[in-house]
């Protein structure tokens, strides 16, 4: 039972976690390829800021190729852009953070041969990765599906296609990927455990509102969620028009057979014949609530009396049926029940409508228990 609660806790906190996981990834995804956009615009206008920083710098204007590779990009993703909210599952989203990863790899690859634009690679590269570790640290495989082609460009290109392995800029590129790399880690904690504490918070509320509402023996509402469902449904009732019944309900000298059978078998028979009732009636419209001790009402919207007869008499075949052995009842030689039936009407409250009900079921206990009355 206990293990059948952990798997249920476990699936409802998976169900939360991709939940906003998503909903990350949308509002965050969105921001993440704005910021690669101004990156790329930044790209555009290299040299006008070198020019700006420095008046007397010379300017070796990029190559053309770097800017066509850019226009191309910035192009793709204007067009694409109303195409991105189509992306709901992993495989897609994790294409499109590779591809852009690529786009970057590639631009690497041209500034690093270029001398004067070697500078702004590191740069740059940090920006990158940092800005879409804010973005995607809840996705992990996104996030690295758009960092691995950097880092391997960086990787390969310092490593293998020059003269010398330049030790420095390694350095600084694995510090920089320590840093990303511990980060993710720290913030993805945070955001697991923030979800935990939510699926927490929700469960508690849950079973709090179980409390609050259910009866804790037999499962069905209590007095407390009657009243409240009672209240609302007159006033619907008036405003709207329709109909509404109820039915009370109440065991057949219970006290009898608490005496004869003990309070524990008596607690049993409660829970067995609050499922006869569930059986009987149209969940989950109608409401079935412990009114206090052995009583119990059925309330039923838009029933007329001639539709609560016939959950009344289901009601008492129901209880028939279970046959729960009862050796001092006067009226069978199990349990029975004896029940109430009244019909709102216009102008009529609340207190009323359980009055006229405990009436009428008064005096099915005097027509010989075992049956129902119709109140006036
Ligand atoms: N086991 C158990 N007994 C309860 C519970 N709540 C109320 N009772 C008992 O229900 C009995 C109700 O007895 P009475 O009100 O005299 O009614 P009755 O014996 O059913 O007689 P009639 O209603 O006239 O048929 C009392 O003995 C209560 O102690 C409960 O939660 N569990």
């Amino acid at each position: 039972m206990q293990k059948n609660t952990h798997t249920q806790q476990d699936t409802a906190f998976s169900a939360l976690l991709n939940h906003y996981k998503k909903a990350s990834l949308r509002t965050s995804g969105i921001w993440l390829l704005i910021a690669n956009l101004c990156f790329v615009l930044f790209l555009f206008g290299r040299d006008q800021f070198r020019v700006l920083l420095d008046p007397h710098a010379k300017v070796t204007f990029a190559s053309t190729t770097l800017d066509d590779l850019s226009l191309t990009f910035f192009a793709f993703f204007i067009i694409s852009l109303p195409a991105l909210r189509f992306i709901r599952t992993r495989p897609p989203a994790m294409a499109l953070a590779f591809l852009v990863g690529l786009y970057w790899a590639t631009v690497f690859h041209f500034m690093l041969a270029n001398d004067a634009q070697q500078q702004l690679v590191f740069p740059l590269f940090c920006m990158l990765i940092f800005t879409a570790l804010i973005a995607l640290y809840p996705t992990t495989p996104i996030l690295y599906s758009f960092v691995a082609p950097l880092w391997l460009s960086l990787f390969v290109h310092l490593v293998f296609l020059q003269s010398g392995i330049p030790i420095l800029q390694v350095a600084a590129i694995l510090i920089a990927t320590a840093l990303f790399e511990t980060g993710r880690i720290m913030l993805n904690r945070w955001f697991v455990l923030s979800v935990r504490r939510e699926c927490d918070n929700k469960l508690l509320m849950s079973k709090l509102d179980n409390l609050a509402y259910n009866d804790p023996l037999t499962g069905v509402a209590n007095r407390r969620q009657l009243d409240n469902q009672l209240e609302e449904l007159i006033t619907q009732t008036d405003l709207q028009g329709g109909t509404l019944s109820l039915i009370m309900i109440d065991v057949d000298f219970f006290k009898k057979y608490n005496d004869h059978y003990g309070h524990q078998a008596g607690d049993s028979c409660l829970i067995s014949i609050a499922d006869c009732f569930k059986q009987v009636v149209r969940q989950p419209t109608d409401l079935i609530a412990r009114y206090g001790g052995e009583e119990f009402v059925v309330l039923l919207p838009n029933a007329v009396t001639s539709d609560a007869e016939v959950v009344a008499s289901r009601i008492k075949k129901s209880v028939e049926k279970a046959a729960i052995p009862h050796a001092l009842s006067q009226v069978s030689e199990t349990v029975t029940v004896s029940q109430g039936i009244m019909q709102w009407a216009p102008g009529m409250t609340s207190l009323e409508l359980l009055k006229r009900a405990d009436s009428a079921l008064y005096q099915a206990k005097h027509a010989g228990r075992n049956g129902y009355c119709v109140g006036e």
